[in-house]
């Protein structure tokens, strides 16, 4: 950094690998130490005096914080998904916005099959299971579950996780259909996957897998409508983000047994209150939203944030930015 003054960045948690390190020979570093997210008011504080903010998901970035932090330049967003900023805010502010696309498509995707092998297969019930004192001898009726090979899996959204997944599915025969708005000859010609409409996929999907952004459009894109037509004793799993699902609707399936089960990384809300009704179903697999968390993939994440943050603090475009017209 050629400026005397070292820019003031603030970073909402610690991060893995070396890219904090990194950071901190560069600008004025300044990283909130603790496990649970800074506050609201920690946060406004923080970004009133900071150029530069290093922010996970579960930070709000939205217009009253950037009204009250005039010098703001850069959010780098330690995540490909960035529904916790109000990017359009950012962009009439002109406070770059980065984002971490690309570096954890193949272990997103790989979790994501893990909860499918996971649901289809019982593996969290069985593990129950066996730890209760429960198992008493082979049984031909025991945790009985559905088989993923051979299966019709349905992708709601193919970009690069879903793709990935596709690949993935593609090594267990399933049958591969997608909704998209735009048809992806690549990925068909890669995995035999066909595009369908919407009432074609719900209807024909053993697994309904979900891989879309959370935005206005895809808030709550499976609901009570959505679920009543699913295949009856489908499965659901959901990797992309809680809100995409109806959580009312999603307990109400479930209960009723019309939806087979549900794997969910993301819920709504985040973390889930204890008394949840989904806490108590059988027929549910819950993580803490963990699709992407690898050593390695959540070292990169880090760094490419840190790439990002040091690119627009220099002025220039950073790599993966997600407001790119302030670059024109
Ligand atoms: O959910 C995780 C991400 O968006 O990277």
């Amino acid at each position: 950094m050629a400026r005397t003054v070292r820019p003031r960045v603030f970073v909402t948690r610690q991060l893995p690998g070396e890219a904090l390190g990194r950071l901190g020979r560069l600008v004025d570093l300044h990283v909130w130490p603790q496990e649970l997210p800074p506050s609201r008011d920690t946060l406004l504080a923080e970004a009133a005096r900071s150029e530069g903010l290093v922010t996970l998901l579960t930070d709000q970035v939205d217009a009253r914080l950037l009204a009250q932090a005039p010098g703001l330049r850069v959010v780098s967003n330690v995540a490909v998904g960035y529904d916790n900023i109000d990017v359009p805010a950012c962009t009439e502010r002109r406070v770059v916005v980065g984002n971490t696309p690309g570096a954890l498509t193949e272990t997103s995707a790989d979790f994501a099959f893990a909860l499918i092998l996971g649901l289809a297969r019982r593996v969290a019930e069985a593990d129950a299971y066996v730890r209760a004192g429960h198992w008493r001898t082979w049984s031909p009726t025991l945790l009985l579950g559905t088989d993923v090979y051979g299966a019709t899996l349905g992708i709601v959204g193919p970009g690069a996780i879903g793709s990935a997944v596709a690949r993935r599915a593609r090594g267990f025969g399933m049958r591969i259909l997608y909704v998209s708005r735009e048809p992806r000859p690549a990925l068909e010609q890669e995995t035999g996957a066909r595009r369908v409409d919407k009432a074609t996929l719900l209807s024909e999907a053993d697994i309904l897998t979900l891989h879309v952004p959370l935005t206005p459009q895809t808030r709550h894109w499976v609901g009570r409508a959505e679920l009543a037509a699913m295949k009856p004793g489908a499965l659901l799993v959901n990797t992309a983000r809680g809100g995409v699902v109806d959580p009312d609707a999603l307990v109400e399936a479930l209960r009723e047994g019309r939806l087979g089960g549900a794997a969910l990384d993301v819920t709504d809300p985040e973390p889930l209150p204890p008394d949840s009704p989904l806490m108590g179903l059988p027929n549910v697999l819950l993580a803490p939203h963990i699709a992407s968390a690898t050593h390695a993939t959540r070292g990169r994440m880090a760094s490419m944030a840190v790439d990002n943050l040091l690119a627009a603090l220099e002025g220039r475009r950073p790599p993966h930015c997600v407001n790119p017209e302030l670059f024109p």
